[in-house]
């Protein structure tokens, strides 16, 4: 599968950095080598007295000169190879959000949210890691490595031989426990989130917890998954815990061979004591590329992979996209026909809209109600194409709404869900979505149709009021009354109300019922309204009652009062509550 086309274009766009960065880090690996040079040429001074004050000044100097040289340079990879590495981490990162948001939510209803969390967190994290560090192990293991080896063979050849015996466990044993503590680092990380999340949902659910009393059990949750991260913890740190003593141990063989066998040298006088010394140096320098071998293979490997998983999120297409012909809507003329509508949430499941057929002409108002289950917020999701219909048709002014170009059509309406969601920011954001160029009487006029005005007004920041966890903690009925603010203030001519006043005391939500009709005969707006309260029905122009996903009943309030059918008899109850209420 070629998904390097993902990670091409920062290659390329880099391609300049990329180069001076490896120059550095070629410059910095060469650059070392000099030091036990220079440390031979000092010993073996020493060692036949040769050396004078000055040499030996001469001598430190240069490799302090040195080691400047290096430090600069080291800083200069690091920004150059690194900086292309984020720069690809970042831009990945962006892509993938950007192409998530345009899949459907069937999408969503088949992938979970800490799957795509791990997907934007872990595989990019892997990818940055293989593209970044893997070129500078490549880089380090070859220049480093090979120089180190042509180094060594110049002061003597049989030695290095005997000495590179063990450096192959180095690389096996590397790549064998790199791979296991990498394994054993996602299961600290994944076990880390889970104890997170638990933790969070705790935190949330705190006031349900004290009010049946379950802190003993809501603790028990938590020290299990506690235990179970420490658990997972020191199983890395077991590897780890093996692996870097064995990588002592067989640079420490190495060294033994040198001592035994150079140490034999110099007594015969094939080498000198300074190359013996820097011998010693050279094995300390070869361990680090010998274990990039091995560690360089896994992190490459774990790259490809996540690179292949987000290659197939990116490839995937919407189920809900524009045609290339879709064509263009600005305005809503006519009507709204609902053309023998099924749909089911999976292919093959069981439908839960049924053969539906309805006209809504505009400027008129549609009251749905039905017991919970019958399907209605399924039927509203259809309109603005958040699922598409698996048969019939639903038409906007004799257009097929999957002729059409999806944000013409959901420009033209305002949706109030059934949950309201706020984002973590602002009363303000909440109700602009970010936008700043909405005019002032604009926002005031939509914050009083929703009967928020004096709510806001009442907090400190007024507008700029922190919602959520970092500030203000709203009332459902207050985050209610939020999402009815978006959609007056969106004004689109049809509006969808997902029980718009389940939240909100009887007072203010026949308030809000009269704004809602008030635009309805004013505005001329096309209204679709669903409610569990009948109150916000009654004055529609056209109520139907849904069950198992169709029109069981339908007609005006008058007219369903007459049929005594479930409408009628919803209406006497709540009617009856209401007068009980009121007592
Ligand atoms: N995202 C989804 N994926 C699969 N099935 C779903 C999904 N949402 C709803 N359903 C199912 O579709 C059926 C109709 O649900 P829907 O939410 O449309 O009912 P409703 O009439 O709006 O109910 P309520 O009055 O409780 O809001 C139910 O059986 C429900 O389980």
């Amino acid at each position: 599968m070629n998904t390097f086309y993902l990670i091409k274009p920062y290659f390329v766009k880099n391609r300049s950095s990329i180069a001076l960065g490896l120059v550095c880090l070629i410059a910095v690996d060469l650059l070392q080598l000099f030091i036990p040079r220079i440390i031979k040429l000092a010993v073996d001074d020493l060692a036949s007295l040769k050396a004078g004050v000055s040499d030996l000044m001469w001598y430190a100097l240069s490799i302090i000169g040195i080691t400047l040289f290096i430090t600069i340079l080291r800083y200069f990879w690091r920004i150059f190879l690194m900086g292309m590495s984020r720069e690809l981490e970042e831009g990945l990162r962006n892509r993938l959000f950007s192409h998530i948001q345009t899949l459907s939510a069937s999408y969503f209803n088949k992938v979970k949210s800490g799957d795509l969390m791990a997907h934007a967190t872990n595989d990019i994290h892997h990818i940055r890691m293989a593209s970044g560090m893997g070129m500078v192990a490549i880089a380090s293991a070859a220049v480093l490595g090979i120089s180190t080896i042509g180094f060594m063979a110049y002061i003597n050849l049989s030695l290095t031989f005997f000495v590179l015996i063990p450096m192959p466990g180095i690389i096996l044993c590397t790549r064998f426990f790199s791979r296991q503590m990498l394994n054993a680092y996602m299961e600290v990380q994944s076990s880390f989130s889970e104890l997170t999340e638990i933790v969070r949902e705790r935190f949330t659910g705190i006031r349900i917890v004290k009010a049946y009393n379950r802190e003993p059990e809501s603790m028990s949750v938590v020290e299990k998954i506690s235990r179970f991260n420490m658990e997972k913890n020191l199983r890395l740190v077991r590897i780890t815990g093996i692996f870097f003593p064995m990588m002592v141990f067989f640079s420490n063989v190495s060294l033994s061979i040198v001592l035994y066998l150079g140490g034999r040298q110099v007594i015969t006088g094939i080498i000198s004591p300074g190359d013996f010394v820097a011998f010693i140096s050279y094995i300390g320098m070869l361990t680090w590329p010998m274990m990039a071998l091995g560690w360089v293979v896994n992190l490459i490997q774990r790259g490809k992979a996540s690179l292949e998983r987000i290659h197939r999120i990116v490839e995937t297409m919407p189920d809900i996209y524009d045609k290339p012909d879709a064509k263009e809507i600005k305005d809503f003329k006519k009507e709204i026909v609902f053309d023998n509508i099924c749909f089911s949430y999976q292919k093959g499941e069981q439908e839960v809209i049924k053969d539906f057929n309805l006209r809504l002409e505009k400027g008129k108002t549609l009251g749905i109600i039905g017991p919970p289950g019958s399907g209605k917020t399924s039927l509203l999701n259809l309109i603005p194409r958040i699922f598409d219909v698996s048969r019939g048709s639903i038409l906007i002014d004799n257009n097929d709404i999957r002729q059409l170009i999806t944000s013409d059509l959901r420009d033209m309406i305002s949706f109030v869900p059934q949950e309201p969601f706020l984002f973590a920011g602002t009363v303000l954001e909440n109700i602009t979505f970010e936008n700043p160029d909405i005019p002032e009487h604009l926002l005031i006029e939509s914050v009083k149709k929703a009967c928020l005005y004096d709510t806001i007004e009442s907090f400190s920041k007024k507008f700029e009021t922190i919602v959520g966890e970092k500030g203000v903690i709203l009332s459902g009925g207050q985050k209610q009354r939020i999402a009815l603010a978006r959609a007056f203030l969106k004004d689109s001519p049809i509006i969808i109300f997902d029980d718009p006043i389940s939240q909100v005391d009887a007072e203010t939500g026949t308030i809000i019922i009269n704004t809602i009709k008030d635009m309805a005969a004013k505005e001329d707006k096309t209204i679709i309204i669903v409610s569990h309260r009948l109150s916000a029905v009654r004055y529609a122009d056209l109520i139907i009652t849904m069950k198992h996903g169709k029109i069981s009943e339908s007609g005006s309030h008058e007219e369903l009062m007459l049929k005594k059918g479930y409408y009628a008899k919803t209406f006497q109850l709540q009617e009856i509550e209401e007068g009980l209420n009121a007592i």
